[in-house]
């Protein structure tokens, strides 16, 4: 099967290379289809991940596999969440770690908690999607740690690895990360082949 990683951001693009290598699939991705992306509107993760697959799919009449990620901190209200690309009006990782760490400079402890959330979904011409979802709970710290990884990476601390996500390899990353979860799940549903459409279908 031909299929069209329907993401521009690299760190993404590195990631779902790497896990879905097992499928065998050739992976296509934006590079090879300049499209302009839709903008990126849904009030949840799964709609706009839904908005990008189905678009991409629509129009390079191939499979399309979009993610839509982000951190949620619950002290915050759920803030980044849907807002994890362009928090505060920042432009780069760097600047929304700083925004964030100001953000939760009066968080201590447990009111630190954070969750990173995937939502992968793959969208056929035809019109079928399905959905994969991840999530992974953590901690921020207050300061950066490690230089792997990208977006919140170096500020979110997984306590069962010891470490931050920029912290780790991508193998390491992958078997703990929200995005690795979800990989996990499509791997699974395509294991024997294609999953039958009536029990994969979104409601
Ligand atoms: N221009 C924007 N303004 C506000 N929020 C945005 C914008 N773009 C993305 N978001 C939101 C939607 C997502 O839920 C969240 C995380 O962005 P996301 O789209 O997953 O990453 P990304 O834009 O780096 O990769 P991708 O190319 O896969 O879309 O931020
Ligand atoms: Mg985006």
């Amino acid at each position: 099967m031909r299929l069209v990683l329907a993401t521009s951001n690299p760190g993404k693009v590195r990631e779902l290379k790497k896990g879905l290598a097992p499928l065998g699939w050739t992976l296509l991705s934006l590079a090879d289809f300049p499209l302009r992306m839709p903008k990126e509107e849904g009030a949840t993760f799964l709609e706009n991940a839904l908005l990008k697959a189905a678009y991409v799919a629509k129009a390079t009449g191939l499979p399309a596999l979009a993610d839509d990620s982000g951190l949620v901190v619950p002290a915050l209200g759920g803030e980044p969440g849907v807002y994890s690309a362009r928090y505060g009006g920042r432009e780069t990782d760097k600047e929304r770690n700083v925004y964030l760490l100001e953000r939760m400079r009066h968080l201590k402890g447990e009111e630190r908690k954070a969750r990173f959330v995937a939502v992968l979904v793959l969208a056929y011409p035809d019109g079928h999607v399905e959905a994969y979802e991840g999530q992974v709970e953590g901690y921020i710290l207050e300061a950066p740690r490690g230089e792997g990884g990208f977006g919140y990476d170096p500020l979110f601390y997984v306590p069962e690895a010891g470490k931050t996500f920029a912290e780790m390899t991508l193998e390491e990353k992958a078997r703990y990360s929200h995005r690795g979860q979800a990989i996990k799940a499509l791997l699974k549903a395509y294991e024997q082949g294609p999953p039958p459409r009536e029990i994969s279908q979104l409601e």
